[in-house]
């Protein structure tokens, strides 16, 4: 093992023109996680991290876990071998946030022995007999259907293979951070480090920053909360390696969620016919609210395409008419918010969803429209309404956030108890 340096102003080296938060998939985050930073570069004040003195994991801890191996400033490689019933992970963080993240309930339950079971039934890092990975044109790979799919069916669950600690990036060399990966990479077991450098495709050039190129195209952000204080500045990436052969379409028809903050799940959202055997199978890498020029930007600037979805190649005067819908959607939004104000809400409900269906968001990202109306008619003590769409909240809501998200917990209170809601009546003052 190697011991970690003290940190110095010498050894946090900073990547200017380096945007470290830019390649991330994270269409369910607003558009501010796309931007890059404002201390992304220049950043001699150091991170935001340094405060984190590493308090180191002790070796062969319980649980599988083994580290720090490699370390770079105040980052090091830890890794677990017998992760999820043999997966494996690699985390790069500091120690002490390595050790949070290892003890979190869900890390320490897939760490234990009985979690080849528990994954099982779960249904997760098992290969789905409906999705097969082929070549698509103009695309690289990408994942097609092999038989119809309904929606609300589970696509693909898996365990990220890599958490890395996103100020990493802004923290360290090139160098350092290849070193810190080529560690953390060659620690994996060998079915999961042969499926990590499958996510270079075959025709690619290979070359030295080929593992950073991957983390960067391929990696989600990890929503995981640690507990307590100090860790809130810390963000992190997953690297999915199963998951990194969805396309991105900015009307999908998969929507995706990190259960726990770690377990990557995505469903099939179409509607309201089935996805056909045959059919591609996509998720929105980018805000999907936002008009064409930026998401086309933000492809662009993060991936190297522009995107050539239906909703992008529409000609000029129906993009700008599509444009003008998307604005049109938030300021209804901002309208119907409860005690926002005086509105007529069957006719503002009606004018938002009718947005959202010509925009052909409904089947993708219904959940909010749905959740506003219910809210909306709630603050008005309009009951039946809300509970109407509150239960199309809460169908939605599982599909695109998952059973457990705050979206569907909100609506199953209101449908619980409308009058004990917070939104009950809030417009009516
Ligand atoms: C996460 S990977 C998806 C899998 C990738 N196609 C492959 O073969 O490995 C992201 C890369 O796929 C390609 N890609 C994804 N969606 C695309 C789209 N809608 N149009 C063109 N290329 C796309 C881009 O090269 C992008 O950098």
């Amino acid at each position: 093992t190697t011991s970690i340096p003290d940190i110095t102003a010498e050894n946090v080296i900073t990547q200017a023109n380096l945007c470290l938060s830019s390649p991330i998939l994270a269409a369910q985050y607003s558009s501010s996680v796309w931007q890059c930073p404002s201390n992304a570069a220049g950043n001699t004040n150091s991170s935001t991290l340094l405060h984190y003195k590493a308090e180191l994991p002790e070796e062969e801890t319980s649980g599988g876990w083994t580290g720090p191996h490699t370390c770079e400033g105040m980052y090091c490689v830890y890794s677990n071998a017998d992760f999820a019933a043999g997966r494996g992970v690699a985390i790069i963080s500091d120690g002490q946030t390595a050790n949070a993240i290892a003890n979190l309930p869900v890390l320490v339950e897939l760490s234990s022995s009985s979690a080849g079971p528990l994954l099982q039934a779960a249904r997760i890092n098992v290969q789905s007999p409906k999705v097969d990975t082929q070549d698509i044109p103009g695309k690289g790979r990408g994942l097609v259907a092999n038989q119809s799919i309904h929606r609300g069916e589970q696509l693909l669950a898996y365990t990220p293979a890599l958490i890395i600690h996103r100020a990493f990036v802004d923290d360290l060399s090139k160098d350092a951070q290849l070193r810190l990966l080529q560690d953390a990479v060659s620690r994996l077991p060998t079915t999961t480090r042969d499926r990590f450098w499958q996510q270079l495709g075959h025709t690619h050039e290979t070359g030295d920053d080929d593992i950073l190129d991957i983390v960067m195209n391929n990696s989600f952000n990890l929503p995981i909360e640690l507990p307590g204080d100090g860790y809130q500045a810390a963000s992190f990436i997953g690297n999915f390696p199963e998951v990194s052969m969805y396309n991105h379409d900015c009307r999908p028809n998969a929507a995706f969620h990190l259960e726990g903050g770690l377990i990557h799940r995505t469903y099939a959202v179409q509607k309201p016919m089935h996805i056909q055997a045959g059919q591609e199978l996509s998720i929105s890498y980018v805000d999907s609210f936002r008009v064409r020029d930026v998401r086309r930007a933000r492809t662009h600037r993060n991936w190297g395409f522009e995107c050539t979805c239906a909703q992008c190649m529409l000609p000029e005067t129906l993009a700008n008419a599509s444009d003008h819908r998307l604005w049109r959607i938030h300021e209804v939004e901002t309208t119907l918010w409860p005690g926002e104000a005086r509105v007529d809400r069957l006719d503002a409900v009606e004018l938002l969803l009718s947005l959202y269906e010509q925009e052909h968001l409904l089947q993708s990202h219904g959940s909010p429209a749905y959740r506003i109306s219910a809210l909306s008619f709630n603050s008005s003590g309009r009951k039946e309404m809300a509970i109407k769409y509150a239960l199309l909240a809460l169908e939605a809501g599982i599909v695109e956030g998952g059973a457990q998200s705050a979206a569907v917990q909100e609506m199953l209170s209101l449908l619980d108890q409308p009058e004990a809601h917070w939104s009950w009546q809030r417009s009516m003052a």
